[in-house]
C-alpha cells in the first residue's frame, strides 16, 4: 500500500437487513384458533431474528424495517433492541398497520398453521426512497430474504435494490430463498429471487424450495451443486427437513448428520440456523458455522418466541467440536 492510498475503512455493521417487523399470536396446544380465548404474543421478523443472535453473538447488527407509531411497532422494536440490534435506519410512520401472523403449534395428524394478517402494513407503503441507503449498506454483508420481497412488487423493488447498490458498492449480498407458500407462487419467487440470488455469495435455500421456486430436484448433492452452477454462489446451504444440513463450496460437499430434538416452539429456528452460519462465515470458517447453525437451531426449539435468547458464552463451540454427538 502506498502513503497515497487510504486505508479501506472497516464498515460499522457485520451485517445489516431489512425485513417487517410482525407479532405472532399463537394458540396454546390443544386449542383451535376459531374457539380459543387465548393466545401467547411474542415480536417476529425472520431478518431481525439473524440480526438478533447474530448481535448475541457479537456482532454488529442494524435492522431497518417501517412500523407505525405506536405501543404496537414499540412492542416489536424493544424485543430486538434489547439483544442489541442497532435500529438507526428504522422508519416511523404515524397511522398505517402492525403486520400480524397467527399460528397453530398443530398436533399430529393435524399439520401447524399459520395464518398472516399482514395487508396494508405501515412496511408495505414504504419504498427505496424511503430508506437511508448509506447507512444500511456500511456494512459488511446485507441479509435479504425472499419474505420480504413476496410481499408486494414495492418490497421486491426494496430487495432488488439492495442487493444492486450491495454488489455496487462492494458489499456482500446473503440470501435466504425462505419461500413461503402463502405470501407468493413458486413462479413469482423465481422471476424476483433468480437475478438477487446471481448476487450472493451465500444462499440459503432448502432442498424443498429448490423445487418449489427453481424446479430443482435431485439427491442434496446434485440439488446445491445445479443451485451453484445455475447462481454462481461461493457456499450453497440447504436442509431437508429433519435431515441434513448440506454446504456445497467450490472444494466440495459436505453434510452433517443431525439428530431429533424435542420442540417446544418451531418459529425461529431456521432463522437460528442461518445467523449462526453466518457468524461462521464471518468469521472464515464456514464449514464449523455450519455446525454451530445445528446448535443454534436446536436451542431455539427449547423455549417460546421466534428470536433466539442465549446467555453470553452459551453458544460459544469450540473449532472442531462435534456437537451433534
Ligand atoms: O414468516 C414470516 O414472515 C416471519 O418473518 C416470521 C418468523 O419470524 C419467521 O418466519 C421464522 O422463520 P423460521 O426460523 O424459518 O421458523
Amino acid at each position: 500500500m502506498t502513503a497515497s492510498t487510504p486505508e479501506p475503512r472497516t464498515p460499522k455493521y457485520d451485517l445489516s437487513t431489512i425485513g417487517e417487523g410482525q407479532i405472532r399470536f399463537t394458540v396454546e396446544r390443544g386449542e383451535r384458533l376459531m374457539f380459543t380465548r387465548s393466545v401467547h404474543m411474542n415480536p417476529a421478523c425472520s431478518e431481525a431474528n439473524v440480526a438478533g443472535l447474530l448481535s448475541q453473538l457479537g456482532r454488529e447488527t442494524l435492522w431497518t424495517s417501517s412500523l407505525p407509531e405506536g405501543d404496537l411497532g414499540d412492542y416489536i422494536l424493544s424485543e430486538y433492541r434489547s439483544v442489541g440490534v442497532h435500529m438507526d435506519t428504522m422508519v416511523r410512520r404515524p397511522g398505517g398497520r402492525t403486520a400480524l401472523y397467527f399460528m397453530e403449534p398443530g398436533e399430529y395428524p393435524m399439520p401447524a398453521n399459520v395464518i398472516y394478517d399482514r395487508e396494508w402494513t405501515t412496511f408495505r407503503a414504504t419504498g427505496i426512497e424511503d430508506y437511508d441507503w448509506d447507512e444500511i449498506l456500511d456494512t459488511k454483508v446485507i441479509f435479504l430474504t425472499g419474505i420480504t420481497a413476496a410481499l408486494t412488487d414495492t418490497t421486491a423493488e426494496v430487495v432488488r435494490y439492495a442487493a444492486d447498490e450491495a454488489v455496487r458498492r462492494g458489499v456482500e449480498v446473503i440470501l435466504d430463498v425462505n419461500f413461503r407458500r402463502k405470501l407468493w407462487s413458486g413462479e413469482k419467487a423465481r422471476e424476483v429471487l433468480e437475478p438477487i440470488a446471481k448476487e450472493a455469495t451465500v444462499l440459503f435455500c432448502s432442498i424443498a424450495d429448490a423445487e418449489k421456486v427453481f424446479g430443482i430436484t435431485g439427491t442434496p448433492e446434485e440439488v446445491t451443486a445445479e443451485l451453484q452452477n445455475r447462481f454462481g454462489c461461493k457456499y450453497v446451504v440447504s436442509t431437508n427437513h429433519t435431515e441434513g444440513p448440506y454446504l456445497r463450496g467450490r472444494e466440495g460437499f459436505y453434510p452433517y448428520r443431525t439428530t431429533p430434538v424435542n420442540v417446544v416452539d418451531r418459529p425461529g429456528a431456521g432463522d437460528s440456523f442461518v445467523s449462526a452460519t453466518i457468524h461462521g462465515y464471518l468469521s472464515g470458517n464456514i464449514r464449523e458455522g455450519v455446525k454451530w447453525g445445528q446448535y443454534a437451531s436446536k436451542v431455539a426449539l427449547t423455549h417460546k418466541g421466534d428470536l433466539t435468547r442465549v446467555r453470553p458464552g452459551e453458544l460459544d463451540i469450540p473449532l472442531g467440536t462435534d456437537i451433534d454427538r
